[in-house]
Formats: structure tokens, sequence, C-alpha cells
């Protein structure tokens, strides 16, 4: 099992979704930011060092919103999605094709990687499917 984390990074009333690129597994899928934990590191730390990597933010870890096991063809990945804030910086497309901020009535809008599919029902229930714009 392969253990991924990801981070639920909101502004006002929208969260941040990014969009892999098209040459990795589930290429040009919506996503969380983050990505695998290395052997060695903690989840948080591992979590820190992707959206460094991949955004050039740097994030303040709050609690697990949720967790899922998910089994793909190629590989099983136990996905923890962590609440987060930026503390620095501006997100950088240094990895993803596109990076937006939606708001939960936008969701099915966008084709999001299968692990996500649970978790996403769960930020509609939690926080509503909203009055605000779309994206
Ligand atoms: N980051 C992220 N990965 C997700 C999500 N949902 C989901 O199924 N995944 C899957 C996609 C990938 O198969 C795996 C994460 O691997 P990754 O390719 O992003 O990891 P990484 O950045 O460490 O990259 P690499 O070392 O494999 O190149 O988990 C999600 O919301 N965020």
């Amino acid at each position: 099992m392969t253990e991924v984390v990801a981070a639920l990074i909101w502004d006002k009333d929208k969260f941040m979704i990014c969009q892999r690129p098209a040459h990795k597994a589930r290429g040009l899928l919506w996503e969380f930011v983050g990505g695998k934990v290395e052997p060695g590191e903690t989840k948080e730390q591992a979590l820190i060092r992707e959206c460094q990597e991949e955004l050039a933010v740097t994030l303040s870890i709050g609690d697990v919103f949720m967790d899922v096991v998910h089994e793909y063809p190629d590989l099983t990945v136990h996905l923890t999605l962590f609440n987060a804030v930026v503390i620095e910086g501006v997100p950088q497309k240094f990895e993803h094709k596109d990076i937006k901020w939606i708001a939960p009535s936008g969701i099915p809008n966008y084709e999001f990687c299968p692990a996500d599919v649970e978790i996403l029902k769960k930020i509609i229930e939690v926080y509503g499917n909203g009055q605000g714009t779309d994206t």
C-alpha cells in the first residue's frame, strides 16, 4: 500500500484543485496537491515537501479531513487529506497542468482521481453545495 498525502486548502469559500500532468499516472485528472510519502518522512513532512516542490508554497498543516483507501490497477493508495493553510508564497505551476480554486458547487465540472470521489462527497456534505459562483 502506497501512502499518499494531500492538502485541502481554502481561500474564503473556494478550495484548491490541481490538474495532474499528462505523462503521469492519472494524467490530466484533478487532485488535491500532494504526493507519496518517502521513507523516513512523517506525513506532515511529506506534504510540506511536496507543496514546496510542486507549488513553491509553505504550508501550515492542520488536522486530517478524511482518509481513504483506493485500489488502482497499478497501485493501492492510502490517501490522507489534511486541512492546510498557505503561510508563505503564491502557488506556481511547477508540476501541474493547471491550478484552480473552486466552490463545492463546482465539483461536478471536473474529473477527479477516483480515490478522491468519497472525499469530494464529504466536502459537499460538510460545506454544502454553496450559493457562490462555481468555477
Ligand atoms: N497528490 C495526490 N495524489 C492522488 C490524489 N488522489 C489520488 O488517487 N492520487 C494518486 C495519484 C498517484 O497515483 C498517487 C500520488 O502519486 P504522485 O505521482 O502524485 O506522487 P509523487 O508526486 O510523489 O510522484 P512520483 O514520485 O510518483 O513521480 O496517488 C490526490 O488527491 N492527490
